[in-house]
Parts: structure tokens; sequence; C-alpha cells
């Protein structure tokens, strides 16, 4: 592992990687707050007409609305270049499990994640619908549980509540019923500090039902299966920048890329550095993908 310092440290990398995979959260921004820098870092590599891909587990946003959370922060980035665990759960769901057409999901999660299920024509119910953000109390006498419900699929949702979780344990109860979760990241990096991640909302479930969930999003390889459907590249030249281990660092480890922790979201650099620095090790390490900028001549 090296860390990364000189001018000349990030000008080779710009020799040595044809693709660069970024991750989003505690990378490029934390919330809606960008880090410093990045426009810069992001323009340099398109000038040197490098292929940019963005890999986030965070299932809040579909790959449309990820486009214009770009477009309002001013960095470019094309649809096609955004993969966010809600579409790679959808593309799951459709071309890996092959679900039935009229077998619906139950979401435990937002918007985004609904969006991406109607792009691949998949039913759902449960996510933003009223009946289930509510907080008044769950009668399980008077739920009706959907005969065709085949899945749960959940995702960082910042309006769970108890009548969600009890209609997912009750669907996931049923013989048959998958259990999908679209990420399972402990920690949310907001622009304020950390909350809880999308881990900690399938967590319960996973409590109660005495079973985990099949998690789609990085370090999974479905997450990369999803991407090199669409871009062919060689992994050989191709660099994973994350600021999570177990996930970012883990899943280009695993997909045979080069690795660029950064230290702008989750991991602090005791934990790549020192007597308790974790097993899984980044190929570079550095403080934040704004220092790409040194190798602007
Ligand atoms: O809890 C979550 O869903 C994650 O913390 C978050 O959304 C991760 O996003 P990423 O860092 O993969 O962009
Ligand atoms: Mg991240």
């Amino acid at each position: 592992m090296a860390r990364l310092s000189s001018a000349q440290d990030y000008k080779s990398l710009l020799d040595k990687y044809d693709t660069w995979l970024f991750d989003c959260d505690g990378v490029l921004w934390q919330g809606d707050r960008l880090v410093d820098g990045v426009p810069e870092a992001l323009n340099l590599l398109r000038t040197h007409k490098k292929r940019i891909l963005f890999v986030t587990n965070n299932a809040t946003k579909s790959r449309k609305s990820y486009k214009k959370k770009f477009d309002q922060l001013g960095l470019e980035a094309q649809v096609d270049e955004v993969f966010g665990s809600a579409y790679a759960s959808a593309v799951y769901l459709s071309t890996v499990m092959k679900m039935p057409k009229h077998k619906k999901v139950y979401v435990v999660g937002m918007k985004g994640l609904e969006e991406e299920l109607e792009e691949e024509g998949i039913q759902h119910l449960g996510g933003t619908d009223p009946a289930d953000n509510t907080l008044a109390e769950f009668h399980l006498k008077d739920f009706q549980p959907d005969p065709d419900v085949g899945a749960v699929l959940c995702g960082l949702d910042t309006s769970v509540n108890y009548t969600k979780l009890s209609k997912a344990f009750t669907y996931l109860r049923r013989p048959g019923v998958v259990f999908l979760a679209t990420n399972i990241d402990s920690t949310y990096p907001s622009a304020d500090g950390l909350l809880p991640g999308a881990g900690a909302i399938s967590a319960p479930l996973a409590c109660a039902l005495g079973r985990e969930p099949l998690s789609i999003g990085k370090p999974a390889e479905t997450m990369m299966d999803c991407i090199k459907a669409k871009h062919q590249f060689d992994p050989t030249r191709a660099i994973m920048v994350g600021d999570r281990l177990n996930t970012d660092i883990e899943f280009g480890n695993r997909g045979g890329l080069s690795t660029l922790l950064v230290l702008t979201g989750i991991t602090h650099e005791s934990e790549v550095v020192g007597p308790h620095a974790s097993t899984t090790v980044p190929t570079y390490f550095t403080n934040s993908i704004g220092d790409l900028r040194a190798a602007i001549s």
C-alpha cells in the first residue's frame, strides 16, 4: 500500500489508469456538500480522456435522480455512467432472479428504489406509499398481505417505521419470499456527521427473522456484473476510489482493480496504518480525491 503525496505520485496514476470508478458518498460529497477539489479532479480526468463511472451503494436515488444531483452540483456526468445499488437491485430481480412479471416487491426504502424497479418493469408496494409511512399503531389482524409479493427489498429509508418493518417481517415469514438488501453499509456520512446506514434498516428484520438478507451492492459481485454488462474495461488499468474499506476497497480488490482509499468519508487513517489497521488493504491512500489537483501541470 502506498500513501500518495507528491505531484509525481498523482501524475503516475493518470498514466497507469484508463478507467476510474468513483464511490459517491464520502468521496465526491458528504450529503449535498461537495468535497473540495472534486470538480477540478473530475475535469482533469475528462481532459485526459479517462472513462469515469460512479458506483454508489446509496439506494435513495435512481440513476436519473443522481444525474440531477450531479447537474445541481456542477459535475459532468451521464446517466449511463451512474451505477447505484437501487439500479443493481432492480436488474438483479429482473435478469438474475427472473422474478415473474405478476410477482411484486415489498419495498422498505425511498423513491429512488421505486423508480428503478419501475424502469425494470417490476411491480412494487410499500416504500413511499402514504399508508405505510405512518406512526399509527400496526394491527396484524387488520393486515391483508398481498399474495403476489415474492421479495422484500430493503434500502436506506429515512422514513422507516414499525408498520413497514411489520409488513416486511410478515411477508418474509411466508415460504419463498426472498430477503434482499440494496446494501448493508453500517453508517451514512452526512454533511454534518455519521448517521445510520442502510445496514441499520435491514438489521431489525434480520434480527427478528434470524436470517440475513442477500446484499446486492458493493462489495458483492452483482454490482460489478451490472457495470460490466454495460461497460467493458481492463481491470488492470482500472482504479476504484472509495471511502469505506469493507465495501469500496473490498469491491475493487475482489474485481482485480487497483484501489484508492480517501479519508473524506467513513474511514480514519488509524484503520489503514498502524497496529489496528484493517486486513482490507487499498493499493493507495490519500486524504481526498481533491489531492489529484497536484497532477494538474
Ligand atoms: O447507508 C448507506 O446506504 C450508505 O452509507 C451510503 O449511501 C453509501 O453510499 P456510497 O458511499 O456507496 O456512495
Ligand atoms: Mg462512500
